[in-house]
């Protein structure tokens, strides 16, 4: 059993308007996938690969700076956002019970012009790549939230209406590089019936995980399933890169069971992230 993979052709970004009717197909594939396995891969999402490389390519050449070059850029940092910027190796514990992640990674949460970019000579383009591929990130993103809304019979608005910041301050969405030292094997990804299954990475697609907010959102329709990148195996001298897009309500967005239940308590997306992050990187 693997992720399953949908072609989103017909809401690529490359297409101007999608019909309610060309969603329908479309719709049961997400649904089934988001009930059952918590992730699925989109091919023909109008991002193309070329792209992602693109982003990938300059994001590498900033990793291999010294951690001297990379330091002004630390994370926590930038008044008006203190999720945007560089985080070192092993700052980040995203399971509490073990010692700090092998990764470094660089956040790109916002685009306020009083921001301070990486701008030496090997990293010139960076912000320019990394602002452009965050709006294509947000367009595609408000596409599979269009798509999630209409596949639980919900208004397409429901989730659209809490993410009209997104690329603001107002809202904590997050476009993060990710640089993994050398062997760190694939991801993988737990089906529901405990099981690690393999989520190797398919040229020109794009992985969507629902994660634990809209697990909340949609009252446990969609599920969230648990995720890990393994140890590398000893003598492996490949390192690893990824990038996530982690799409946020904004902040002031009121987020309550759409089914009108309480299973899960009201909670802003902005107080539910900082708690996030409380976990992950400690309390401060
Ligand atoms: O690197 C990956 O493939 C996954 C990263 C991830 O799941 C995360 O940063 O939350
Ligand atoms: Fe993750």
């Amino acid at each position: 059993m693997s992720i399953p993979v949908v072609d989103f052709g017909e809401c690529s970004l490359s297409k101007k308007d999608v019909s309610g009717e060309q969603l329908q197909n479309l719709s049961k594939e997400m649904k089934t996938a988001f009930t059952e396995v918590g992730f699925v891969f989109l091919k023909n999402t109008g991002i193309v690969q070329e792209e992602v490389d693109r982003v990938m390519d300059i994001s590498k050449k900033f990793f291999l700076q010294t951690d001297e070059e990379k330091k002004p850029f630390t994370r926590k940092t930038f008044p008006n956002n203190l999720n945007h910027g560089w985080v070192s190796l092993e700052t980040e514990r995203l399971n509490p019970s073990r010692p700090g992640d092998l990764k470094e990674a660089f956040n790109t949460a916002s685009l306020h012009p009083d921001i301070k970019w990486p701008s030496a000579e090997a990293v010139k383009s960076f912000q320019e790549i990394q602002t452009s591929f965050f709006h294509r990130c947000k367009e595609l993103s408000l596409r599979v939230l269009r798509v999630m809304a209409h596949s639980l019979g919900l208004d397409p608005e429901v989730f659209l209406g809490a993410h009209r910041l997104i690329g603001t301050d107002g809202n904590g969405t997050t476009l993060r590089s990710l640089y993994y030292p050398p062997g760190s094997e694939g991801l993988q990804v737990r089906r529901r019936s405990g099981e690690f299954i393999g989520a190797p990475s398919i040229p020109g697609a794009v992985l969507v995980n629902i994660a634990d907010l809209m697990q909340c959102w949609t009252s446990d329709q969609f599920v969230s399933v648990r995720h890990r990148v393994l140890l590398p195996p000893a003598g492996d001298s490949s390192t690893r890169q990824s990038l996530a897009f982690f799409v946020q309500p904004d902040d002031e967005a009121l987020i309550t069971c759409i089914d009108g239940s309480n299973k899960y308590p009201p909670v802003t997306a902005g107080a539910y992230l900082i708690e996030r992050f409380n976990d992950s990187y400690g309390r401060s």
